[in-house]
């Protein structure tokens, strides 16, 4: 079967060969730090495509460039097919009236000085037009309904500091839907959430998925989110997508060594760092990324191949690509062992978020 049974239709947002390298600081360096490099994504309408690895992966850089915060160092975005780059001032606002960003931090992105009821009238303003009276009234209460603030008048005329985190983080979604977006790209936006609210906001978020059929990137270290909330699953490492597929059988059945890692590591990603340092060495610079594949100095299949050529990302299954050498017939490939035993057994988590 063909990809085609898996996305209908054809993609919101793409991204081409995306890749943003930033300068290092200091003087007459010419070194740069590969954030993300050749990174290719698609988002559908109604789909939801989580983007995983470690800090530092370059989750937060893809999100940015897809949001045209910054330019990306090559690489296209293309909204319905066509050239997205938004030159001036007004092509940038008609951008981000189809494609907003839900930060991390519901503390930080809420101005503490204003209401939610000019939070919201500001951008119902400036992506609707001058809404008054009546008409923007029912605009303020269907956005907080949308987001599930009700009784609504209980929460218009609020301050940041009279919410909760989860409230504001929905008020912050609310904010991005008076845009009306056709996508909506999610940095984190649970993880400085308490544990017991999360699910609630990702509930949500699948409830603005089915119901605007609005493309959501949701960018995550946990991976058990992933496989909850995400259709497909796309895992990166040191700026590059390693594997992608559809989340089940990514989080289940991981085809590349790193994604192994991460899910026997799951949820602690900070257990997946001790442990890898101390089995496998340093996570790699990217002022000087390895050659070949970025992830064989942490890898304990790794073959002169995979240090002097950087894998494609190949088909491994309906719907399934990874980036290994292991799965390609070339000479000198790696023969693919357990990383179970390489790195040490430990359980896997079977509840993907409390
Ligand atoms: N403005 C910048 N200038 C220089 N380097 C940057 C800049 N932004 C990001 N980087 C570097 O790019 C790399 C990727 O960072 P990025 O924030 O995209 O990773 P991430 O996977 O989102 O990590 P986290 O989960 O910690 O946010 C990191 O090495 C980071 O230090």
């Amino acid at each position: 079967m063909s990809n085609e049974a898996h996305e209908p239709e054809s993609p919101v947002l793409q991204a081409v060969r995306l890749s943003k390298h930033f300068p290092v600081r200091g003087i007459r360096s010419k070194d740069v730090v590969h954030a993300v490099d050749d990174v290719d994504l698609e988002l559908h309408r109604g789909r939801v495509v989580a983007l995983v690895g470690e800090s530092g992966s370059g989750k937060s850089t893809i999100a940015r460039l897809l949001a045209q915060l910054m330019p990306p160092t090559s690489g296209t975005i293309l909204l319905h097919g066509s050239d997205a780059t938004a030159r001036g001032r007004r092509a940038f606002r008609r951008y981000v009236g189809r494609v907003q960003m839900i930060f991390q931090d519901p503390f930080g992105s809420l101005n503490p000085v204003h209401t939610v009821r000019y939070t919201l009238t500001r951008s119902l303003r400036i992506h609707r037009g001058r809404l008054r009276g009546h008409e923007l009234e029912a605009a303020l209460d269907e956005l907080l309904d949308r987001v599930q603030l009700r009784p609504t008048e209980r929460y218009v005329d609020k301050y940041p500091h009279e919410l909760s985190g989860g409230q504001r983080q929905r008020v912050a979604i609310a904010r991005a839907l008076a845009a009306n977006p056709e996508v909506l790209l999610a940095d984190e936006p649970i993880s400085m959430l308490d544990v017991s609210i999360r699910l609630g906001i990702l509930n949500l978020l699948k409830d603005l998925r089915d119901r605007l059929r609005i493309a959501i990137l949701y960018i995550t270290h946990d991976i058990a989110s992933a496989r909850y909330f995400a259709d497909r699953t796309m895992v990166m490492y040191a700026g590059r997508v390693v594997e992608t597929g559809d989340s089940e059988s990514v989080t289940q059945d991981p085809r590349h060594p790193y994604t192994q890692l991460l899910i026997r590591s799951a949820p602690d990603p900070d257990d997946l760092e001790a442990r890898a340092h101390g089995a496998r060495g340093e996570a790699p610079s990217l002022v000087r990324p390895p050659s070949g594949c970025r992830f064989n100095p942490r890898c304990p299949f790794a073959t002169d191949l995979c240090r002097a050529e950087v894998p494609p990302l190949e088909t491994v299954g309906e719907g399934r690509k990874a980036a290994c050498w292991g799965y390609s017939d070339r000479d000198g490939r790696p023969e693919l062992g357990s990383v179970l035993e390489a790195f040490g057994e430990r359980p896997t988590v079977e509840e993907p978020v409390a």
